[in-house]
């Protein structure tokens, strides 16, 4: 296992793997590793003829207010953890090796950023495809992972990817999560007892809303459900609650095929988001 600290070094990599013609998959994190991520690596690992995954937590995704200081950071833990699932490089850059320039070329996602996550988050999917884009061109990957729990990212990089012409192919993965069913996020380690408690009624919520669509397609009566159920099963403030198209992230019609139910909710300080993906009839 190699650890890349700079953007020189992971180009001496890159062109080594390509000079051998062999095949790269890539995982772009933030660290502080979970199963979640270690899911994905090891998918990329199954997949490529080498896997490397990004530890880099990326300021321009992260508002003013939010938690970029104090996500938390780890990249001894998090070597050895990708190292544990056959990783064979982790690229773990400063934020000066990734922006040594001020207010440079920045880019801009499209409708798809403008609600959900985006709303509550503005400029967020701006920093996170400006980022990922720059990884896609050090990297140079056959295969990028991304994990279904950010489903609303896994959209927007589906129509970078398309838009600007990647050559790269996206493998996205289910949401792994806890066996009382919270979906695994590095931000549960902000929960305290009690709140880690209530978290999990974020997924049963959003199992209620997928039984509604799937009984009765009616989007207003499972968003209902969801909020009800959590209003009544814990102390958190929901940030949204949604019944939209996917990936377009559109209302939902006769014509949907298929339908993302989406929560972000804060829990205490802590904003957790989930979602379930769900097939329909569409005509
Ligand atoms: N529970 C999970 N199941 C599947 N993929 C996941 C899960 N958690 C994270 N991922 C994926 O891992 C990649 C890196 O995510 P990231 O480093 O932001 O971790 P995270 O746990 O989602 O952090 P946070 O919840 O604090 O945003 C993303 O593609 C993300 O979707
Ligand atoms: C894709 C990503 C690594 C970009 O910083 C981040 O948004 C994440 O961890 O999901
Ligand atoms: N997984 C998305 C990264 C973020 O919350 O900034």
């Amino acid at each position: 296992m190699q650890v890349l600290k700079t953007i020189a070094e992971l180009r001496t990599w890159v062109a080594a793997k390509q000079n051998e013609k062999q095949t790269i998959g890539f995982v772009p994190t933030m660290g502080a590793l979970h199963e979640g991520h270690l899911t994905l690596a090891a998918a990329a690992k199954k997949e490529n003829d080498v896997a490397i995954m990004s530890v880099f937590v990326n300021p321009t995704q992260f508002g003013p207010n939010e938690d970029f200081d104090a996500y938390p950071r780890d990249l001894a833990r998090d070597v050895e953890l990708a190292s544990s699932v056959g990783v064979d490089a982790v690229f773990a850059p400063s934020v000066d090796d990734m922006y040594p320039h001020d207010g440079g070329i920045r880019l801009l996602a499209g409708r798809q950023a403008t609600i959900l996550c985006g709303a509550s988050r503005p400029g967020h999917f701006d920093g996170v495809i400006q980022v990922v884009s720059k990884l896609f061109h050090l990297v140079q990957p056959t295969h990028a992972y991304f994990g279904q729990k950010d489903a609303q990212q896994v959209a927007i990089i589906q129509t970078m990817v398309r838009d600007f012409n990647f050559p790269v192919t996206l493998r996205i993965i289910p949401v792994v999560r806890e066996e009382d069913g919270l979906a695994k996020s590095s931000r549960n380690i902000y929960l305290s007892e009690a709140e880690r408690a209530e978290a999990p009624n974020i997924y049963a919520a959003l199992q209620m809303a997928r039984d509604i669509v799937v009984k009765t397609n009616d989007a207003a009566a499972a968003v209902q459900a969801a909020r009800n159920h959590i209003e009544s099963t814990t102390n958190g403030r929901i940030d949204y609650i949604e019944v939209l198209s996917y990936p377009d992230l559109a209302q939902v019609n006769e014509q949907t095929t298929d339908v993302l139910i989406a929560a972000a909710v804060y829990i205490g300080t802590t904003r957790l988001i989930d979602n379930i993906l769900v097939s329909v009839g569409g005509k």
